[in-house]
């Protein structure tokens, strides 16, 4: 039998789950949200929307094909989607001790010791999810056995943008076309995306005034916590609709490209987290099966006269991206990038580019 220390997920209404720790033993605290995706954990927990929660997973086994190894390939991670792990935690119903894959150069309980992020398992994390669908998202820790308690802590209270977006501005890749990125969190998957397709990406912070650059296209990335804390990114945003060259933007993004719009947003019950979430182009009949992080929405409601919702949610009818009806701005709230998930929505970065 393997010694592992006793750990227990605490909800913020009292609601107690008791497993084991398989990662580093220490208690720590934040949103608790769920993902129904069946693979993708190295992607996940690098992916910086997920700064300040903790992932319960809810495919029944995590660790079975361990890690890749931490290598870049023309300055981006080759397979995370940034530096570290964002998550402040996972959770798991069962860890496998021993993983296989051609890829994996450790085990992902060695991963989660190396960048002290604790892991539980152990959890029934069906009743959990099921409670969490009920109830919403909510705060929770993680008490390890012998380590001391920790206070909640609520990561959507704060600019968790300003934490995760890079320093100084960065080029990646070269071509005719430039294209400033916005980093509220960049995933690396958007960046290899935009590289592969020939164009010079301006990286920049997400508070940077990037309308003193020449650039041809705009890209929003992907970020973690409330899009109402990112006020900065928004200012600058009105004055890139104000230039009118074409905009794209990637969840966070769609986010701020709607509140520059004019559009309003509001936090979902439990958000959408898998690989499988079905959404429809409007005005046609298309459907995608889409990868999706996401705990807040855009306010269809709220879109003034000269934007129209661009994706709308099948299962709950929310809104998936915007456009604007005679410019050539437009987003979307899943990720066409995927990494994890499926690649069927990757021609929106054609169509971006077709812009340019
Ligand atoms: N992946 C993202 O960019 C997420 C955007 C935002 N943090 C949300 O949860 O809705």
């Amino acid at each position: 039998m393997r010694q592992t220390r006793k750990a227990v997920l605490v909800l913020e209404d009292g609601t107690v789950f008791e497993g084991k720790s398989f990662g580093y033993e220490e208690s720590v605290a934040g949103e608790v949200v769920f993902n129904t995706a069946m693979t993708g954990y190295p992607e996940s927990l690098t992916d910086p929307s997920y700064e300040g929660q903790i992932l319960v997973t809810t495919y029944p086994i995590l660790g079975n094909y361990g890690v890749p190894p931490r290598r870049e390939k023309n300055d981006v991670s080759e397979y995370y989607e940034s530096e570290h792990i964002h998550c402040k935690a996972i959770v798991a119903q069962d860890y496998s001790w021993d993983h296989s894959h051609w890829q994996a150069d450790r085990s992902l309980a060695d991963w989660l010791k190396e960048e002290k992020i604790p892991g539980i398992y152990g959890v029934d994390t069906r009743a959990l999810t099921k409670h969490l669908r009920e109830h919403g998202s909510m705060l929770g820790k993680i008490l390890v056995d012998g380590a001391s308690d920790v206070p909640y802590y609520d990561p959507n209270a704060e600019n968790l943008v300003a934490k995760v977006s890079c320093r100084n501005v960065e080029v990646h890749g070269e071509g005719q076309k430039t294209v400033v990125l916005v980093d509220c969190g960049v995933k690396h998957n958007i960046i290899r995306c935009l590289t592969r397709r020939g164009v010079k990406v301006i990286r920049v912070p997400w508070d940077y005034d990037f309308t003193s650059i020449p650039y041809d296209g705009l890209f929003i990335s992907n970020g973690p916590g409330n899009p109402d804390m990112v006020v900065k990114t928004v200012e600058n945003i009105k004055k890139a609709i104000a230039i009118g060259r074409p905009i794209c933007g990637i969840c966070m993004g769609n986010q701020l490209l709607s509140k520059a719009a004019g559009a309003g947003t509001y936090k979902l019950r439990y958000g959408h987290r898998s690989h499988n979430q079905p959404v429809r182009r409007a005005g046609t009949d298309k459907c995608y099966i889409t990868s999706q992080n996401h705990g807040f929405a855009v306010d269809d409601t709220t879109l003034p006269q000269d934007w129209e919702p661009l994706f709308i949610n099948m299962n709950d009818g929310t809104n998936e991206g915007i456009r604007h009806k005679t410019k050539p701005f437009f987003s979307a709230q899943f990720h066409p990038e995927a990494s994890s998930g499926p690649k069927d929505t990757e021609f929106l970065f054609d169509e971006f580019i077709n812009m340019l």
